[in-house]
């Protein structure tokens, strides 16, 4: 399928953003590890949630969690201090997202993991057991996901977890979300130096707990203020100023970008104020998923860039260097990559196709980063625009609510 956009003359929105779904999976598996009764509320409606939830209630003996990789790096862990034999698979892109530094920490503590296709990804086979291990030192460089995973588990070994961090950290505010997660449900872990974490053993209680809506779902509404033109205006409800989401700095870089923010009781309103700054170099070390949207929004804003901590964006839902450079040239723009973990932009183009069909990869964030981009470009067309339920399935619901002309075509030209 492929949809066909046009923008609306003026952006006037008032959206109810989905929940986050980082939060909703995070909230699941502490749920399930306090064994309460108080489901968490809120959860999210996207894939990633919706695959977490159904595993969790039924706990087949195959688990198919598509391409979450919350759900697989969390429930690897889970299903190791969870009694019964689980194997647990997901996308063919799954299959090729690394998973040996989580496999090997949690070996290491006990746990009874087998490959059951390629060495290092999953599919795994998982026989639950007691752990008995309780420290571990493990790659803080590959994914923060790993080190979630670990920590949720922590609190329910029998003496805790001492976990040490080698390399440089990334996606560092997702292992700060999950602290924070862990502290809700009333267990006690915190960092003990830059790079070191201590959970202390105890267990979770049943608490009542609601998720905020997702500040990288919000970054998209941030991209559609920053490139409409006139006056315009738009709300997104259920974020909160304070949050623990790290996404949430989005704002910040967004300011910089000419979008003011104002945070109201609902939410936040948001705002054109200034103009964007002539160019902008900012490490994205601590928000890679918001990199599609800084990527996209620079080019069509005119903004030269050189965006530093990316190495984790190869292994995400595609790699993310090659699908932004491929299908930005689309739209007349030559960006660069280095030592695959930075991009920049010197301002240098080339001739844009004259109805680009923009490829998505199975990726959610190439559709929703580049559909912002038909308030510049004329005739974008979004190839498998489908692909938003993994986070955010109401995406084309909600900028039809806000003015966008979408056709749909079943096949993809
Ligand atoms: O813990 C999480 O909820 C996430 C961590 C990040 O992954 P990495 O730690 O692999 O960068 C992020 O990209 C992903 O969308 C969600
Ligand atoms: C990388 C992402 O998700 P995950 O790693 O959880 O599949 C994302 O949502 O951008």
């Amino acid at each position: 399928m492929q949809y066909l956009l046009n923008a609306p003359a003026s952006l006037y929105a008032t959206v109810q953003l989905p929940a986050s779904k980082s939060i909703s999976n995070r909230a699941l598996i502490l749920h399930a590890l306090s064994g309460g009764s108080t489901r968490p509320e809120n959860l999210s409606d996207c894939n990633d949630t919706q695959v977490m939830i159904r595993a969790l209630d039924h706990m087949p003996d195959v688990i198919d969690i598509h391409a979450a990789g919350t759900a697989m790096r969390f429930l690897t862990a889970y299903l190791c201090v969870t009694p019964g034999t689980h194997t647990i698979t997901g996308t063919e892109r799954m299959q090729q997202r690394p998973i040996r530094i989580l496999v090997d920490a949690l070996r290491t503590l006990g746990a009874r993991i087998d490959y059951a296709g390629n060495e290092g990804f999953p599919p795994l086979c998982i026989n639950g057991t007691q752990l008995t291990g309780s420290e571990i030192e493990l790659a803080g460089n590959v994914s923060s996901q790993y080190i979630s995973a670990l920590l949720m588990i922590g609190a329910v070994l029998p003496v805790g977890l001492k976990l040490r961090l080698t390399g440089n950290i990334i996606s560092r505010p997702y292992i700060n979300l999950t602290l924070q997660l862990m502290h809700d449900f009333g267990a006690q872990a915190g960092w003990t130096s830059e790079s070191s974490i201590d959970v202390t053993p105890g267990g979770y209680r049943d608490t009542p707990f609601r998720v905020e809506s997702d500040w990288s779902a919000a970054s998209y509404w941030y991209q559609m203020t920053a490139l409409a033109t006139g006056s315009p205006e738009v709300e997104l409800l259920g974020l909160f100023a304070n949050s623990a989401q790290g996404d949430s700095r989005g704002a910040e870089l967004f300011a910089r970008l000419g979008v003011q923010t104002e945070y109201i009781p609902q939410g936040v309103k948001l705002r054109k104020q200034g103009h964007p700054v002539v160019r902008l170099d900012e490490d994205l070390v601590d928000i890679p998923d918001l990199a599609q949207t800084f990527v996209v929004t620079c080019c069509l804003l005119d903004v030269p860039f050189r965006f530093t901590g990316l190495q984790s964006l190869k292994i995400k839902e595609t790699d993310r260097i090659c699908a932004l450079i491929t299908e930005l040239r689309k739209l007349g723009y030559v960006i660069h990559a280095e030592q695959d973990s930075i991009l920049w932009w010197d301002g240098e183009r080339c001739p844009a196709d004259e109805q680009p069909g923009i490829d998505t990869y199975e990726d959610h964030r190439m559709a929703m980063a580049f559909a912002p981009a038909c308030l510049v470009c004329p005739s974008i067309r979004i190839n498998e625009p489908q692909v938003v339920s993994k986070s955010y399935p109401r995406y084309w619901d909600d900028l039809q609510a806000a003015g966008f002309g979408i056709t749909a075509y079943p096949e993809s030209r």
